[in-house]
């Protein structure tokens, strides 16, 4: 009897939720979320995308097979290529320039969230890494189809932020996030209850912290 994902999801459901139906979310869905939070967003997740790419390096650098290498290759391909080359251009239509996000100062939460991912990565093992990036590949791929699934959401040229409902709802970003499962999958199925059990530990201490990320966003906080 192995463990799979949605256990993970399910060990710590309220805070899942809250994290894929946040307000955040919800208002980017039926264009009523504020423009500066948007913006104060897009500019601090710029900062979080290079953490997280960094993170994924360093799943590259603990995998002992080349399956797990090339797993966090397309975790790092996906960031680099996929959302980061994005989010520049996307930025741009902003109104943020790439000089303006060089200078960025870091948020409190951006710091909070990525540096716990690259410590729990660094002390513990190459599962313990992936399950702390799991809520961000696999929870963006959720919301974007959670989001298609509200009779609220608006799509097309009456909502301003449809380019990011786009991105990750997009195959690329999609074909991703099910490979991050099947991989996390095939993990789980031979853990003992006691390491699920830290498993979903780091898992809910990372839902926890992309809630505050949306927050941030909301709260405009520095
Ligand atoms: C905060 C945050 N979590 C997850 C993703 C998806 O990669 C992102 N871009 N930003």
């Amino acid at each position: 009897m192995g463990y799979r994902f949605t256990d993970l999801t399910t060990a710590c459901h309220d805070d899942w939720r809250a994290y894929i139906e946040h307000d955040f979310v919800r208002q980017l869905g039926n264009a009523t979320l504020p423009e500066a939070s948007f913006r104060h967003y897009l500019k601090q997740d710029y900062l979080f995308l290079i953490h997280f790419a960094r993170a994924y390096a360093l799943a590259a650098y603990k995998s002992p097979t080349l399956a797990d290498l090339r797993q966090a290759h397309e975790g790092l391909k996906t960031i680099v290529d996929v959302e980061l080359g994005l989010h520049v251009g996307f930025c741009s239509e902003w109104g943020i320039s790439e000089e303006a996000l060089a200078e960025l100062q870091e948020a409190r939460a951006t710091m909070a969230y990525t540096r716990y991912v690259l410590d729990t990565g660094n002390r513990g093992d190459l599962l313990d890494l992936h399950v702390a990036l799991a809520p961000c590949l696999v929870g963006y791929g959720e919301i974007a189809n959670w989001l298609n699934a509200q009779s609220t959401t608006l799509r097309g040229t009456h909502n301003p932020f449809d380019a990011w409902i786009a991105m990750y709802e997009s195959e690329e970003f999609q074909a991703a996030m099910q490979a991050e499962l099947e991989w996390l999958d095939a993990r789980l199925a031979d853990v003992t209850p006691a390491r699920f059990n830290e498993l979903s530990k780091i898992f809910r201490d990372a839902t926890r912290l992309e809630i505050d990320f949306w927050q941030m966003g909301l709260d405009l906080s520095d």
